[in-house]
């Protein structure tokens, strides 16, 4: 059996005196991959973010690699070297060409030798099909392209959980198709272990080992993926999937 890599006990989260996660329990091991589904305000772009320290959770534990995590800010800045995260977004810095953007991690979070960040990035973007855009900026890339470099600038980190918060939700329909080859492939390749937020469905049943479905910050189910897709175990889960046919 895998080991487990990240575990989340009873994690609740406010914003101000509004609650928005409710004792929220799940683990993840080595190498699966958890989908997050659930309506629109449900609380899982927040419960992700609470994974990385993007959002302070306001009780509860986090466990990477059976230690428990004591939230500091120096800890958090090594959990997200572990745990790498792509947003809807993007978020690649403007002002920097394809290269900067990836190997200004490496650098200055890992202390990694330019040629040796060069060499990272140079490797990766190949990887996705993108080893002629070094010197490219974003605003000359496709959303697609784009989000493609978030990957791998997350990817350079070498981290051991990926993060992917709506990743396709900006992209053109023609564009989502790449973007989520290379996920899968990470998946299946590099047997990544990987937390995915997505209203893509189809997707979300071809690359998920298990489900986790959340209706008002509380976690309804947390079911393998074959039994999510044909049998829920909820009325609510059952109904979201058929709001999402259409
Ligand atoms: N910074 C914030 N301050 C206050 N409330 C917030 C903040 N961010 C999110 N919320 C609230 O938290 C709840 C959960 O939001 P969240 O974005 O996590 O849901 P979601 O399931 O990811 O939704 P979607 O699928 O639409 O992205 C919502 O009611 C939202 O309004």
């Amino acid at each position: 059996m895998a080991k487990e890599i990240l575990r989340v006990e009873k994690l609740n989260k406010f914003y101000a005196k509004q609650q928005i996660l409710y004792d929220v329990d799940f683990s993840i091991a080595q190498g699966e991959v958890l989908a997050l589904l659930g309506p629109s305000g449900s609380g899982k772009s927040t419960l992700i973010r609470c994974l990385n320290g993007l959002e302070e959770f306001s009780t509860g534990d986090l466990f990477f690699d059976g230690q428990k995590m004591v939230p500091t800010e120096k800890n958090w800045q090594q959990i997200r070297q572990k745990i790498g995260m792509v947003f809807q977004s993007y978020d690649l810095f403007s002002n920097l060409t394809v290269l900067e953007n990836i190997v200004l991690g490496p650098i200055k979070v890992q202390k990694k030798s330019r040629s040796q960040a060069v060499q990272i990035a140079t490797r990766l973007l190949k990887r996705v099909g993108l080893a002629d855009y070094l010197q490219t900026y974003p605003r000359q890339l496709s959303g697609g392209q784009k989000q493609r470099i978030a990957i791998v600038r997350a990817l350079a980190l070498h981290p051991e959980v990926m993060l992917f918060d709506e990743v396709t939700a900006s992209l053109d329909p023609e564009m989502v198709r790449g973007v989520l080859e290379i996920i899968k492939e990470l998946s299946e390749k590099d047997n990544m272990t990987m937390i995915i937020v997505t209203h893509e469905m189809n997707f979300a049943e071809q690359i998920a080992d298990r489900v986790l479905f959340l209706e008002d910050g509380h976690i309804l189910e947390n079911t393998p993926s074959k039994q999510f897709f044909v049998n829920s175990q909820t009325e609510r889960a059952r109904e979201f999937l058929e709001s999402m046919k259409f």
